[in-house]
Protein backbone atom coordinates (compact mmCIF):
# COMPACT_ATOMS: atom_id res chain seq x y z
CA UNK A 1 0.00 0.00 0.00
CA UNK A 2 2.49 2.59 1.04
CA UNK A 3 4.67 1.48 -2.21
CA UNK A 4 1.86 2.25 -4.44
CA UNK A 5 0.86 5.72 -2.22
CA UNK A 6 4.65 6.64 -2.81
CA UNK A 7 4.35 6.07 -6.14
CA UNK A 8 1.21 7.72 -6.94
CA UNK A 9 2.72 10.72 -5.56
CA UNK A 10 6.58 10.51 -7.53
CA UNK A 11 4.05 9.89 -10.53
CA UNK A 12 2.40 13.42 -10.34
CA UNK A 13 6.07 14.96 -9.72
CA UNK A 14 7.22 12.93 -12.80
CA UNK A 15 4.46 13.65 -14.98
CA UNK A 16 4.71 17.49 -14.57
CA UNK A 17 7.43 17.75 -16.58
CA UNK A 18 5.64 15.13 -19.39
CA UNK A 19 7.29 12.18 -18.40
CA UNK A 20 4.90 9.13 -19.07
CA UNK A 21 5.66 6.44 -16.34
CA UNK A 22 3.31 3.44 -18.01
CA UNK A 23 5.35 4.10 -21.06
CA UNK A 24 8.83 4.01 -19.03
CA UNK A 25 7.80 1.02 -17.38
CA UNK A 26 7.11 -0.82 -20.50
CA UNK A 27 10.06 0.32 -22.07
CA UNK A 28 12.34 -0.86 -19.02
CA UNK A 29 10.87 -4.19 -19.13
CA UNK A 30 11.38 -4.72 -22.54
CA UNK A 31 15.64 -4.35 -21.87
CA UNK A 32 17.51 -7.55 -21.71
CA UNK A 33 21.04 -7.29 -19.90
CA UNK A 34 23.09 -10.19 -20.45
CA UNK A 35 24.36 -11.52 -17.26
CA UNK A 36 28.25 -12.97 -17.22
CA UNK A 37 27.72 -16.71 -15.94
CA UNK A 38 31.25 -16.32 -14.59
CA UNK A 39 30.55 -14.44 -11.02
CA UNK A 40 29.21 -17.62 -9.91
CA UNK A 41 32.64 -19.85 -10.07
CA UNK A 42 35.26 -16.72 -10.57
CA UNK A 43 36.48 -17.53 -14.10
CA UNK A 44 36.48 -21.15 -13.29
CA UNK A 45 34.85 -23.37 -16.02
CA UNK A 46 34.39 -27.24 -15.73
CA UNK A 47 36.99 -28.34 -18.30
CA UNK A 48 38.18 -31.49 -17.55
CA UNK A 49 41.82 -30.52 -16.71
CA UNK A 50 41.20 -26.67 -15.99
CA UNK A 51 44.15 -24.19 -16.06
CA UNK A 52 44.47 -21.95 -13.25
CA UNK A 53 42.99 -18.31 -14.49
CA UNK A 54 45.36 -16.74 -16.71
CA UNK A 55 45.12 -13.87 -19.28
CA UNK A 56 45.95 -11.35 -16.93
CA UNK A 57 42.85 -11.17 -15.03
CA UNK A 58 42.42 -12.02 -11.57
CA UNK A 59 40.10 -13.05 -9.11
CA UNK A 60 40.44 -12.34 -5.40
CA UNK A 61 38.41 -13.44 -2.34
CA UNK A 62 36.95 -17.27 -1.13
CA UNK A 63 33.83 -16.63 -0.40
CA UNK A 64 32.47 -19.78 0.32
CA UNK A 65 29.68 -21.72 -1.75
CA UNK A 66 30.46 -21.33 -5.60
CA UNK A 67 29.23 -23.12 -7.71
CA UNK A 68 31.57 -26.34 -8.68
CA UNK A 69 29.65 -27.78 -11.77
CA UNK A 70 27.28 -26.62 -14.26
CA UNK A 71 24.05 -27.69 -12.65
CA UNK A 72 24.98 -25.67 -9.55
CA UNK A 73 25.95 -23.04 -11.83
CA UNK A 74 22.42 -23.26 -13.68
CA UNK A 75 20.76 -23.42 -10.32
CA UNK A 76 22.64 -20.20 -8.46
CA UNK A 77 21.95 -18.24 -11.96
CA UNK A 78 17.69 -18.97 -11.59
CA UNK A 79 17.86 -18.09 -7.76
CA UNK A 80 19.70 -14.80 -9.18
CA UNK A 81 17.24 -14.13 -11.68
CA UNK A 82 14.41 -14.66 -9.87
CA UNK A 83 15.40 -11.58 -7.48
CA UNK A 84 15.87 -9.11 -10.56
CA UNK A 85 13.01 -7.96 -12.62
CA UNK A 86 12.58 -8.17 -16.55
CA UNK A 87 13.79 -10.95 -18.48
CA UNK A 88 17.86 -11.24 -18.74
CA UNK A 89 19.93 -13.29 -21.01
CA UNK A 90 22.88 -15.34 -19.50
CA UNK A 91 26.55 -15.35 -20.95
CA UNK A 92 28.72 -17.77 -21.31
CA UNK A 93 32.41 -18.79 -21.74
CA UNK A 94 33.49 -21.60 -23.57
CA UNK A 95 34.54 -23.26 -20.42
CA UNK A 96 31.56 -23.62 -19.13
CA UNK A 97 31.28 -26.97 -22.25
CA UNK A 98 29.63 -30.01 -20.47
CA UNK A 99 31.93 -32.62 -21.36
CA UNK A 100 30.77 -35.46 -19.69
CA UNK A 101 34.26 -35.63 -17.81
CA UNK A 102 35.89 -36.04 -21.38
CA UNK A 103 38.65 -34.02 -22.47
CA UNK A 104 37.74 -32.03 -25.69
CA UNK A 105 40.02 -29.39 -26.67
CA UNK A 106 39.11 -26.01 -27.37
CA UNK A 107 39.50 -26.39 -31.31
CA UNK A 108 36.87 -29.33 -30.83
CA UNK A 109 33.68 -27.98 -29.37
CA UNK A 110 30.41 -28.70 -30.80
CA UNK A 111 27.32 -27.07 -29.88
CA UNK A 112 26.43 -30.65 -28.02
CA UNK A 113 28.64 -29.71 -25.39
CA UNK A 114 26.54 -26.74 -24.65
CA UNK A 115 23.02 -28.74 -25.32
CA UNK A 116 22.02 -28.63 -21.18
CA UNK A 117 22.78 -24.79 -21.33
CA UNK A 118 20.80 -24.56 -24.32
CA UNK A 119 17.34 -27.06 -23.12
CA UNK A 120 17.84 -24.60 -19.62
CA UNK A 121 17.19 -21.67 -21.08
CA UNK A 122 14.72 -22.74 -23.34
CA UNK A 123 13.01 -24.02 -19.89
CA UNK A 124 13.67 -20.41 -17.95
CA UNK A 125 12.66 -18.72 -21.44
CA UNK A 126 16.03 -16.56 -22.06
CA UNK A 127 18.60 -16.28 -24.58
CA UNK A 128 22.14 -16.97 -24.39
CA UNK A 129 25.62 -14.87 -25.37
CA UNK A 130 28.87 -16.67 -25.68
CA UNK A 131 32.68 -16.00 -26.16
CA UNK A 132 35.54 -18.44 -26.77
CA UNK A 133 38.17 -18.84 -24.42
CA UNK A 134 41.69 -17.59 -25.02
CA UNK A 135 43.04 -17.75 -21.92
CA UNK A 136 43.23 -20.48 -18.73
CA UNK A 137 44.88 -22.79 -21.37
CA UNK A 138 48.57 -24.21 -22.44
CA UNK A 139 48.44 -22.54 -25.68
CA UNK A 140 47.94 -19.19 -24.09
CA UNK A 141 50.70 -19.63 -21.21
CA UNK A 142 53.07 -16.84 -22.88
CA UNK A 143 49.99 -14.27 -23.12
CA UNK A 144 49.75 -14.85 -27.03
CA UNK A 145 47.29 -16.09 -28.70
CA UNK A 146 45.39 -14.78 -32.17
CA UNK A 147 48.75 -12.43 -32.72
CA UNK A 148 50.93 -15.56 -31.99
CA UNK A 149 54.43 -15.53 -34.06
CA UNK A 150 53.65 -19.54 -34.32
CA UNK A 151 51.41 -20.52 -36.58
CA UNK A 152 50.02 -23.85 -35.34
CA UNK A 153 49.31 -21.71 -32.27
CA UNK A 154 47.30 -18.72 -33.98
CA UNK A 155 45.18 -21.92 -36.11
CA UNK A 156 44.07 -23.52 -32.62
CA UNK A 157 42.75 -20.45 -31.81
CA UNK A 158 41.17 -18.95 -34.93
CA UNK A 159 39.76 -22.50 -35.10
CA UNK A 160 38.22 -22.28 -31.29
CA UNK A 161 36.86 -18.71 -32.74
CA UNK A 162 35.24 -20.43 -35.09
CA UNK A 163 33.80 -23.29 -33.46
CA UNK A 164 32.55 -20.54 -30.79
CA UNK A 165 30.86 -18.40 -33.80
CA UNK A 166 29.12 -21.65 -34.62
CA UNK A 167 28.02 -22.41 -31.44
CA UNK A 168 26.49 -18.92 -30.92
CA UNK A 169 24.26 -19.46 -34.31
CA UNK A 170 23.26 -22.48 -32.23
CA UNK A 171 22.43 -20.69 -29.24
CA UNK A 172 20.35 -18.11 -32.07
CA UNK A 173 17.98 -20.84 -33.99
CA UNK A 174 17.28 -23.02 -30.91
CA UNK A 175 16.56 -20.01 -28.66
CA UNK A 176 14.97 -17.58 -31.14
CA UNK A 177 17.28 -14.85 -30.24
CA UNK A 178 20.55 -13.80 -31.98
CA UNK A 179 23.54 -14.97 -30.09
CA UNK A 180 26.13 -12.04 -29.30
CA UNK A 181 29.83 -13.80 -29.99
CA UNK A 182 32.38 -11.61 -28.36
CA UNK A 183 36.48 -12.31 -28.66
CA UNK A 184 38.19 -11.00 -26.15
CA UNK A 185 42.17 -12.03 -26.23
CA UNK A 186 45.09 -11.28 -23.54
CA UNK A 187 47.25 -11.16 -26.14
CA UNK A 188 50.40 -8.28 -25.30
CA UNK A 189 53.52 -7.50 -23.33
CA UNK A 190 54.82 -6.87 -20.29
CA UNK A 191 57.47 -4.14 -21.49
CA UNK A 192 58.04 -1.69 -23.80
CA UNK A 193 57.52 -3.52 -27.60
CA UNK A 194 59.97 -3.34 -30.44
CA UNK A 195 57.32 -3.72 -32.83
CA UNK A 196 54.06 -2.98 -32.43
CA UNK A 197 52.92 -3.24 -35.82
CA UNK A 198 53.92 -7.40 -36.91
CA UNK A 199 51.61 -8.85 -33.82
CA UNK A 200 48.82 -6.21 -34.70
CA UNK A 201 48.80 -7.25 -38.43
CA UNK A 202 48.91 -10.95 -37.38
CA UNK A 203 45.61 -10.49 -34.82
CA UNK A 204 44.16 -8.68 -38.04
CA UNK A 205 45.02 -11.48 -40.05
CA UNK A 206 43.45 -13.91 -37.76
CA UNK A 207 40.29 -12.13 -37.54
CA UNK A 208 39.58 -11.82 -41.00
CA UNK A 209 40.28 -15.83 -41.16
CA UNK A 210 37.66 -16.13 -37.98
CA UNK A 211 34.87 -14.19 -39.69
CA UNK A 212 35.54 -15.33 -43.59
CA UNK A 213 33.31 -18.33 -42.37
CA UNK A 214 29.73 -16.73 -42.94
CA UNK A 215 27.02 -16.96 -40.20
CA UNK A 216 23.34 -15.21 -40.21
CA UNK A 217 23.12 -12.37 -37.89
CA UNK A 218 19.76 -13.47 -37.31
CA UNK A 219 21.61 -16.28 -35.25
CA UNK A 220 25.05 -14.88 -33.97
CA UNK A 221 25.77 -11.62 -33.91
CA UNK A 222 30.18 -10.86 -33.57
CA UNK A 223 31.88 -8.34 -31.09
CA UNK A 224 35.30 -7.49 -30.31
CA UNK A 225 36.21 -6.23 -27.19
CA UNK A 226 39.12 -3.99 -26.74
CA UNK A 227 41.20 -3.63 -23.81
CA UNK A 228 44.32 -1.38 -22.22
CA UNK A 229 46.85 -3.37 -20.09
CA UNK A 230 46.67 -6.61 -18.38
CA UNK A 231 48.37 -7.96 -15.75
CA UNK A 232 52.12 -9.39 -17.71
CA UNK A 233 51.06 -7.02 -20.46
CA UNK A 234 51.37 -3.77 -18.76
CA UNK A 235 53.33 -1.90 -21.33
CA UNK A 236 51.19 -3.02 -25.11
CA UNK A 237 48.09 -5.28 -25.88
CA UNK A 238 47.65 -5.73 -29.15
CA UNK A 239 43.77 -5.84 -29.00
CA UNK A 240 43.29 -1.87 -28.05
CA UNK A 241 40.87 0.29 -28.45
CA UNK A 242 41.59 1.71 -31.46
CA UNK A 243 42.79 -1.27 -33.30
CA UNK A 244 39.10 -3.20 -32.38
CA UNK A 245 37.00 0.46 -33.15
CA UNK A 246 39.16 0.34 -36.35
CA UNK A 247 38.33 -3.54 -37.39
CA UNK A 248 35.00 -3.10 -36.10
CA UNK A 249 34.12 -0.55 -38.26
CA UNK A 250 35.90 -1.91 -41.34
CA UNK A 251 34.18 -4.98 -40.70
CA UNK A 252 30.83 -4.08 -40.10
CA UNK A 253 31.15 -5.77 -36.78
CA UNK A 254 30.33 -4.89 -33.10
CA UNK A 255 32.52 -3.07 -31.25
CA UNK A 256 32.60 -4.23 -27.45
CA UNK A 257 33.55 -1.37 -25.28
CA UNK A 258 34.71 -2.53 -21.55
CA UNK A 259 34.42 -0.06 -18.77
CA UNK A 260 37.62 -1.38 -17.48
CA UNK A 261 39.66 -1.16 -20.10
CA UNK A 262 40.54 2.37 -20.51
CA UNK A 263 42.56 4.67 -18.25
CA UNK A 264 41.00 5.28 -15.10
CA UNK A 265 39.82 9.09 -16.14
CA UNK A 266 38.73 7.88 -19.31
CA UNK A 267 35.18 7.40 -19.97
CA UNK A 268 32.95 4.58 -21.67
CA UNK A 269 30.18 7.28 -21.29
CA UNK A 270 32.19 9.48 -23.54
CA UNK A 271 32.67 7.49 -26.09
CA UNK A 272 28.83 6.19 -26.71
CA UNK A 273 27.49 8.69 -28.78
CA UNK A 274 30.69 8.69 -31.41
CA UNK A 275 30.50 5.18 -31.75
CA UNK A 276 26.62 5.30 -32.46
CA UNK A 277 27.30 8.05 -35.36
CA UNK A 278 29.18 5.57 -37.31
CA UNK A 279 27.99 2.19 -36.08
CA UNK A 280 24.32 1.03 -35.59
CA UNK A 281 25.56 -0.99 -32.94
CA UNK A 282 27.62 -1.44 -29.89
CA UNK A 283 28.44 -3.51 -27.35
CA UNK A 284 28.89 -3.16 -23.22
CA UNK A 285 30.75 -5.24 -20.74
CA UNK A 286 29.41 -3.08 -17.58
CA UNK A 287 31.83 -3.18 -14.70
CA UNK A 288 33.60 -1.27 -12.21
CA UNK A 289 37.48 -0.64 -12.39
CA UNK A 290 38.73 0.36 -8.84
CA UNK A 291 42.64 1.50 -9.57
CA UNK A 292 43.12 -0.96 -12.28
CA UNK A 293 40.96 -3.67 -14.32
CA UNK A 294 39.73 -4.91 -10.97
CA UNK A 295 36.30 -6.29 -11.88
CA UNK A 296 34.25 -5.28 -9.01
CA UNK A 297 31.08 -5.22 -8.29
CA UNK A 298 28.70 -2.67 -10.47
CA UNK A 299 27.30 0.45 -8.23
CA UNK A 300 24.98 2.60 -8.80
CA UNK A 301 27.47 5.76 -9.10
CA UNK A 302 27.93 8.94 -11.80
CA UNK A 303 29.32 6.24 -14.47
CA UNK A 304 26.63 3.63 -14.53
CA UNK A 305 24.14 6.60 -14.36
CA UNK A 306 26.12 8.88 -17.42
CA UNK A 307 25.90 5.49 -19.36
CA UNK A 308 22.45 5.09 -19.02
CA UNK A 309 21.19 8.72 -20.27
CA UNK A 310 24.17 8.16 -23.17
CA UNK A 311 21.72 5.48 -24.00
CA UNK A 312 18.71 6.29 -23.04
CA UNK A 313 18.81 10.05 -24.28
CA UNK A 314 19.91 9.30 -27.51
CA UNK A 315 17.01 6.53 -27.86
CA UNK A 316 19.90 3.84 -28.47
CA UNK A 317 18.37 1.06 -25.98
CA UNK A 318 17.72 -0.82 -29.14
CA UNK A 319 21.49 -0.32 -30.41
CA UNK A 320 23.76 -0.75 -27.22
CA UNK A 321 23.89 -4.36 -26.54
CA UNK A 322 24.22 -4.42 -22.33
CA UNK A 323 26.33 -6.94 -20.78
CA UNK A 324 28.14 -6.97 -17.09
CA UNK A 325 31.92 -8.45 -16.50
CA UNK A 326 32.49 -8.29 -13.21
CA UNK A 327 33.77 -10.79 -10.51
CA UNK A 328 34.21 -10.92 -6.98
CA UNK A 329 34.91 -13.67 -4.95
CA UNK A 330 35.13 -11.71 -1.61
CA UNK A 331 31.07 -11.91 -1.02
CA UNK A 332 28.44 -13.76 -1.90
CA UNK A 333 29.00 -14.57 -5.63
CA UNK A 334 24.77 -14.72 -5.86
CA UNK A 335 24.46 -10.87 -4.31
CA UNK A 336 27.35 -9.85 -6.63
CA UNK A 337 24.94 -10.85 -9.75
CA UNK A 338 21.51 -9.16 -7.98
CA UNK A 339 23.78 -6.21 -6.77
CA UNK A 340 25.03 -5.12 -10.25
CA UNK A 341 22.24 -6.33 -12.97
CA UNK A 342 19.42 -4.28 -10.52
CA UNK A 343 22.18 -1.56 -10.47
CA UNK A 344 22.24 -1.55 -14.32
CA UNK A 345 18.40 -1.43 -14.11
CA UNK A 346 18.04 1.11 -11.87
CA UNK A 347 20.32 2.89 -13.69
CA UNK A 348 18.32 3.27 -16.89
CA UNK A 349 14.97 3.59 -15.09
CA UNK A 350 16.97 6.86 -13.45
CA UNK A 351 17.86 7.82 -16.96
CA UNK A 352 14.34 7.14 -18.54
CA UNK A 353 13.29 9.89 -15.74
CA UNK A 354 14.43 12.83 -17.04
CA UNK A 355 12.96 15.55 -19.53
CA UNK A 356 15.99 14.83 -22.35
CA UNK A 357 14.20 17.33 -24.59
CA UNK A 358 14.05 20.00 -22.76
CA UNK A 359 17.40 19.81 -21.32
CA UNK A 360 18.79 19.33 -24.88
CA UNK A 361 16.84 22.12 -24.98
CA UNK A 362 18.73 24.38 -22.99
CA UNK A 363 22.11 23.17 -23.77
CA UNK A 364 21.19 24.85 -27.67
CA UNK A 365 20.14 27.69 -26.01
CA UNK A 366 23.14 28.44 -23.80
CA UNK A 367 21.36 28.13 -20.97
CA UNK A 368 24.05 26.04 -19.49
CA UNK A 369 22.66 27.48 -15.81
CA UNK A 370 18.97 26.18 -16.03
CA UNK A 371 20.85 22.94 -17.63
CA UNK A 372 23.24 22.74 -14.58
CA UNK A 373 20.54 23.13 -12.11
CA UNK A 374 17.45 20.83 -13.65
CA UNK A 375 20.47 18.05 -13.83
CA UNK A 376 20.97 18.73 -10.21
CA UNK A 377 17.41 18.19 -9.00
CA UNK A 378 16.73 15.44 -10.70
CA UNK A 379 19.40 13.80 -8.66
CA UNK A 380 16.98 13.89 -5.74
CA UNK A 381 13.26 13.52 -7.38
CA UNK A 382 11.53 10.33 -5.75
CA UNK A 383 13.11 7.93 -8.27
CA UNK A 384 13.25 5.56 -5.99
CA UNK A 385 9.50 4.69 -5.45
CA UNK A 386 8.94 4.43 -8.85
CA UNK A 387 11.70 1.95 -8.71
CA UNK A 388 10.17 0.27 -5.84
CA UNK A 389 7.17 0.15 -7.77
CA UNK A 390 8.37 -1.21 -10.50
CA UNK A 391 9.88 -4.48 -8.20
CA UNK A 392 6.48 -4.83 -7.08
CA UNK A 393 4.66 -5.15 -10.36
CA UNK A 394 7.49 -7.09 -11.58
CA UNK A 395 7.00 -9.69 -8.57
CA UNK A 396 10.37 -9.61 -7.69
CA UNK A 397 11.51 -8.33 -3.82
CA UNK A 398 11.18 -4.61 -3.05
CA UNK A 399 14.39 -2.78 -1.63
CA UNK A 400 16.92 -5.00 0.29
CA UNK A 401 13.85 -7.62 0.73
CA UNK A 402 16.21 -10.03 -1.89
CA UNK A 403 19.05 -10.35 0.72
CA UNK A 404 16.51 -12.50 2.61
CA UNK A 405 15.91 -14.89 -0.15
CA UNK A 406 19.93 -15.25 -0.88
CA UNK A 407 21.21 -15.34 2.95
CA UNK A 408 18.24 -18.50 2.69
CA UNK A 409 19.64 -20.34 -0.01
CA UNK A 410 23.58 -19.67 1.23
CA UNK A 411 22.02 -21.56 4.42
CA UNK A 412 19.94 -24.29 2.57
CA UNK A 413 22.32 -24.86 -0.50
CA UNK A 414 25.60 -22.52 -0.87
CA UNK A 415 27.11 -23.84 3.28
CA UNK A 416 25.98 -27.35 1.94
CA UNK A 417 29.70 -26.85 -0.83
CA UNK A 418 32.76 -28.29 0.42
C1 LIG B 1 36.00 -13.29 -18.59
C2 LIG B 1 35.76 -12.16 -19.56
O1 LIG B 1 35.49 -12.55 -20.82
C3 LIG B 1 36.88 -11.22 -19.55
O2 LIG B 1 36.71 -10.56 -18.32
C4 LIG B 1 36.96 -10.17 -20.66
O3 LIG B 1 35.71 -9.81 -21.12
C5 LIG B 1 37.67 -9.05 -20.06
O4 LIG B 1 37.07 -8.06 -19.79
C6 LIG B 1 39.11 -9.20 -19.77
O5 LIG B 1 39.59 -8.14 -19.05
MN1 LIG C 1 35.08 -7.68 -20.50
Amino acid sequence: MVIKESFEKARQVYEKWGINIEEVLENLQQVSISIHCWQGDDVKGFEADASELSGGIDVTGNYPGKARNAEELRQDLEKALSLIPGKHRVNLHAIYAETNGEKVERDQLEPKHFENWVNWAKKIGIGLDFNPTLFSHEKAADGLTLSHPDPGIREFWINHCIRSRKIGEYFGKELGTPCLTNIWIPDGYKDIPSDRLTPRKRLKESLDKIFSVEINEKYNLDAVESKLFGIGSESFVVGSHEFYLGYALQNNKIYLLDTGHFHPTETVSNKISSILLYSDRLALHVSRPVRWDSDHVVIFDDELREIALEIVRNDALHKVLIGLDFFDASINRLAAWVIGTRNMIKALLYAMLMPHEYLKQLQEKGNFTERLAVMEEFKTYPFGAIWDYYCEKMNVPVREEWLKEIQKYEEEVLTKRQ
